[in-house]
């Protein structure tokens, strides 16, 4: 057989795959590289005798043994290639479900030990779109939202729907992952989670980084965390002093870059080489978060708790931006004050909460009715977020509610904040970003299927 020119259109055809890599994994790369490390060069080829009059049988069948190595690997990564445009499919589908929108999901909290069944008359997730309210003389009541997760759900589950906005971030765009609720609904739970049942937090994290080395570019990821106590900002990074000759933190200053893009001013950013020096931090800052007990929940948390992962990428064209931003965000919960009986420092966090709270709902309103004033400067909370909740960028909001019938009415309003927010479009279909894109998809689909 010729197998000189075999070797080389194998090579042709290796670097043509190369070609694709931008969606290939760094071992599949490296393989491709091993691979064409050990074909022989071109010229050595050239210089191979090709007829079977030969005398060295050894030489001959060393390069059959090589072709057929490289046969093998090239089937095995067509089937992977075949198994990536699937998964890419997979993704595309849910990025144009994505595109322009924010998602609204609504998850429920199971019934926890110590709490009363007896006059309860239970939130209802009727199926996997529907919450239905059970109200005073059998009326119902039903909100739809992307997402509805039962009682029973798990935090796999809710993660499996919260991951394709990684990919987003991957790609360059801003994204803004929050929990919303009544005080005691599970946003802490969600976010966190336990050592057992890690929440979206971590798993966001361990996620980024795992697409990230899955993408095959050099990224750059920065770790920062800050919470808004009282109007203010606090970075959960730098230790509180314990003496009164510690030097004082810095204080945080919220600016905007000439591009637009938001710039916390003094908050700490420390880059992250994997998962555990990411998660390790993340640690660090909940021990420094502000809680307290209160009479709906034994460790409310008394602030907004942001987590910011910074992604940076110098050689990646296609990214949107050179750095981009995931905010996760655990906000302080929504109370009635009158119903808490807080009083003193307790009721002045629950004022402070519901205000930002309240304008971060603003916001919302205001980006669904297109206004042209979005008044993001109303409070911390919505200046810190605004590149990241605004056009060109994708939002998912988890709504918590309470099961108990004697939250009824905290849990009408917090679906009702959450079907405002789900009506929002953030995407201005005229851009000719957008218009670029929608011309890409069609022609990646074209492609794909
Ligand atoms: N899905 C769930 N499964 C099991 N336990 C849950 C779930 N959601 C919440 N809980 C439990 O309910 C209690 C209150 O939850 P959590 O502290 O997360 O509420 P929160 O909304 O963050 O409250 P706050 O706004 O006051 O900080 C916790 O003990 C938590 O473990």
């Amino acid at each position: 057989m010729d197998s000189g020119k075999s070797i080389r259109n194998l090579a042709v055809s290796l670097h043509s795959l190369l070609g694709l890599k931008t969606h290939l994994t760094s071992n599949w790369v490296k393989s491709i590289s091993d691979i064409i490390k050990t074909l022989p060069s071109e010229k050595s080829v050239d210089m191979q005798p090709t007829n079977s009059d030969t005398d060295d049988d050894d030489d001959g069948d060393g390069d059959d043994d090589s072709v057929s190595k490289i046969k093998d690997e090239l089937t095995f990564l067509t089937n992977y290639i075949n198994q990536l445009n699937i998964k890419r499919r997979q993704i595309l589908h849910e990025f144009l479900d994505l595109k322009g929108n924010i998602r609204v999901f609504c998850r429920i909290r199971p019934i926890t030990g110590g709490e009363n069944f007896g006059h309860l008359r239970p939130v209802v997730a009727s199926n996997s779109n529907e919450v239905v309210l059970k109200l005073m003389d059998n009326k119902t009541k039903s909100y739809n939202f992307d997402q509805v997760f039962h009682p029973g759900s798990s935090q796999d589950q809710v993660f499996t729907e919260v991951e394709p906005i990684i990919k987003s971030v991957i790609d360059g765009y801003n994204a803004c992952i929050f929990a919303y609720g009544q005080t005691g609904t599970g946003k802490t739970f969600t976010m966190e989670g336990s050592a057992d049942t890690p929440g979206i937090v971590p798993r966001a994290i361990e996620a980024l980084f795992k697409q990230a080395v899955d993408c095959n570019h050099a990224f750059l990821i920065s770790f920062s965390m800050l919470e808004i106590y009282m109007g203010n900002l606090k970075d959960l990074l730098v230790p509180k002093p314990t003496k009164v000759t510690d030097p004082m933190a810095p204080c945080l200053s919220i600016q905007a870059d000439p591009k637009g893009e938001i710039v916390i001013g003094n908050l700490v950013a420390i880059e992250v080489n994997d998962f555990n020096q990411a998660l390790r931090l993340y640690r660090l800052g909940c021990r420094l978060r502000t809680t307290a007990s209160t009479n709906s929940n034994l460790t409310s948390s008394r602030s907004h708790c942001m987590i910011r992962v910074a992604i940076t990428c110098f050689d990646a064209a296609e990214r949107r931006r050179e750095t981009n931003k995931l905010w996760l965000v655990d906000l302080g919960g929504s109370e009635r004050v009158l119903k808490t009986k807080a009083s003193g420092k307790r009721l002045d966090e629950g004022k402070a909460i519901n205000l930002s709270l309240s304008a971060l709902g603003d916001v919302i309103s205001s980006l669904q009715r297109k206004r042209h004033h979005i008044p993001y400067r109303n409070s911390k909370l919505t200046q810190v977020l605004k590149d990241s909740l605004g056009d060109d960028s994708k939002t998912i909001m988890l709504v918590h509610v309470s099961p108990k019938e004697e939250d009824l009415c905290e849990t009408i309003c917090s679906l009702n904040f959450a079907t405002r927010a789900k009506s929002v479009h953030l995407g201005n279909e005229d851009t000719t970003v957008s218009r670029q894109i929608s011309f890409w998809c069609i022609v990646l689909l074209h492609y794909l299927l």
